[in-house]
């Protein structure tokens, strides 16, 4: 079997500064051990996300150069739209900055003070959208998706039974919408399977509810689907992300991940008048309804994106540098969640270091040691960044500990992936010594992002 290698060649680099332990000791202490505070010139390799981090293409960059900076009409958001309605098939587009932007819109416009809406596994941004606009989120994802080391291969699935019974508990007119993400974030960059989406959108027609997809990550989904559901194993990613789309009523879309964009989003809507009324909330966030929050030539880059993000080599070698990190650290007995996801290579904290009680941040001191090791930046995805219940004020405990690193698409080498590797094995070997953190500085929203901690 052949070896891979990316389709594209590099033609402008950014040099990166490489730290010595001192420096690294002194710069995590002053960021509170928290990743988020670090700044970007004190890392080496940058894992801590795939949000905005990717590197466009000569095509992208000379669409900037196109960039329409009319007030309105601007003919990239033309682009946009037709290129929107082209790959994911929804009928109204309204621009936004971000994927935050089409979460506040949707949530003002759908959620009602009492509703509630299911989705499979949380995500922060898109629960507190939904909480802030009077919602609670219901958790019905399958069980597996919980569990690190179930080898479920779409642990993004919905429980249908948990459907249904959150549906006849609360009635169909308490339900606005039900979120459904594919690829789920907080468990592990995991898909939900065509079949699985199909029976959820035939279940949601029984009761006319609406189903709004987070397709962030969609066309990672699809490559799963394509790989993993043999109905789907000869089809183009394109036509797979079509009618992955086709049972969904709207989408909520950051551009900075799978559209290869540094910023961007979008609401999309089948429904003419659910549109009407996210385009006048439009006017009132994001700017106007042609350009969203976003300059022309950004709106130009992430057509372009779009367009690039759905070719099947494109798809394939970038999942395929995820699945090379992953392996490596299976072939040396790293705990990592499995199957290894689209995006990321999240490891397992609670294997890792079962020493540290999940009250005192496994995850958060374990991303603070990789840092320290080699200069390599990950995320916490655990008990901080699932905050407090918003009734009892309480932590939630998940069952997934979890350090997430983030592969920014077509920027880093293979060479990045081997050193990664390696950092994590010599941080694994002596993880014995390593101790719990205690929270000095806890933010009332979404936590995890200015938390300060010092070592216990
Ligand atoms: C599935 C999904 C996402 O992953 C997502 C953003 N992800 C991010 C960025 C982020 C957001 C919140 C906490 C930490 C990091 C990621 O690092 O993974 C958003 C919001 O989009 P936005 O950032 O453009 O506002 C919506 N849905």
């Amino acid at each position: 079997r052949r070896s891979w290698a990316e389709p594209y060649k590099i033609k402008v680099v950014e040099p990166l500064k490489i730290t010595t332990r001192a420096e690294r000791e002194q710069a995590i202490a002053q960021a509170g051990y928290n990743t988020f505070l670090l700044r970007s010139e004190d890392v080496y390799i940058d894992l801590l996300t795939d949000s905005g981090t990717s590197a466009m293409s000569d095509y992208q960059w000379a669409g900037m150069m196109l960039g329409d900076e009319a007030y309105a009409g601007s003919k990239n958001f033309y682009n946009l739209e037709a290129s929107i309605q082209k790959y994911y098939g929804y009928r109204h587009i309204v621009p936004t900055h971000q994927g935050r932007g089409a979460e506040n819109i949707l949530s003002q416009i759908l959620i009602k003070p009492g509703d509630y809406i299911p989705g499979n596994m949380y995500f922060t941004t898109t629960r507190l959208h939904q909480e802030l606009a009077g919602g609670t989120f219901v958790d019905v994802i399958i069980d597996e998706a919980h569990d690190a080391q179930s080898l479920h291969p779409f642990k993004g699935n919905v429980d249908l039974q948990k459907l249904t019974d959150l549906i006849e508990r609360v009635g169909a007119e308490r339900i606005p919408y039900i979120s459904v993400a594919g690829t789920v974030n907080m468990a592990g960059g995991q898909p939900i399977s065509m079949a699985n989406l199909r029976a959820v959108h035939q279940l949601a027609q029984t009761y006319g509810i609406r189903i709004i997809l987070d397709a962030t990550r969609a066309v990672e989904n699809a490559h799963f689907i394509q790989q993993r559901e043999e109905d789907y194993s000869s089809q183009a990613i394109a036509t797979i992300l079509r009618e992955f789309c086709s049972y969904t009523d709207g989408c909520t879309m950051s551009g900075k991940k799978d559209a290869l964009v540094n910023i961007g989003g979008w609401l999309a809507l089948n429904d003419y008048n659910l549109y009407e009324e996210a385009r006048n909330l439009i006017v009132i966030y994001e700017g106007l309804h042609t350009y969203g929050g976003m300059a022309g030539r950004d709106m130009e880059a992430m057509a372009r994106g779009i367009e690039e993000s759905v070719q099947d080599d494109h798809i394939r070698a970038r999942v395929g540098q995820v699945e090379y990190l992953g392996q490596k650290l299976l072939d040396w007995g790293i705990p990592i969640v499995v199957p290894i996801g689209g995006h990321a290579i999240y490891l397992d904290a609670k294997r890792f270091l079962p020493q540290i009680p999940q009250d005192q941040f496994p995850a958060q001191r374990l991303a603070a040691e990789l840092y320290l090791e080699a200069g390599i930046r990950a995320m916490e995805r655990g008990i901080v960044s699932a905050g407090r219940n918003k009734e009892t004020g309480d932590n939630y405990y998940p069952e997934l500990e979890l350090v997430r690193l983030t592969i920014p698409r077509r920027v880093y080498t293979q060479a990045h992936m081997d050193l990664t590797a390696e950092a994590v094995e010599e941080v694994y070997h002596n993880r014995d010594r390593l101790r719990g953190l205690k929270m000095i500085y806890e933010p009332k929203y979404l936590r995890f992002f200015q938390a300060r901690f010092e070592l216990q």
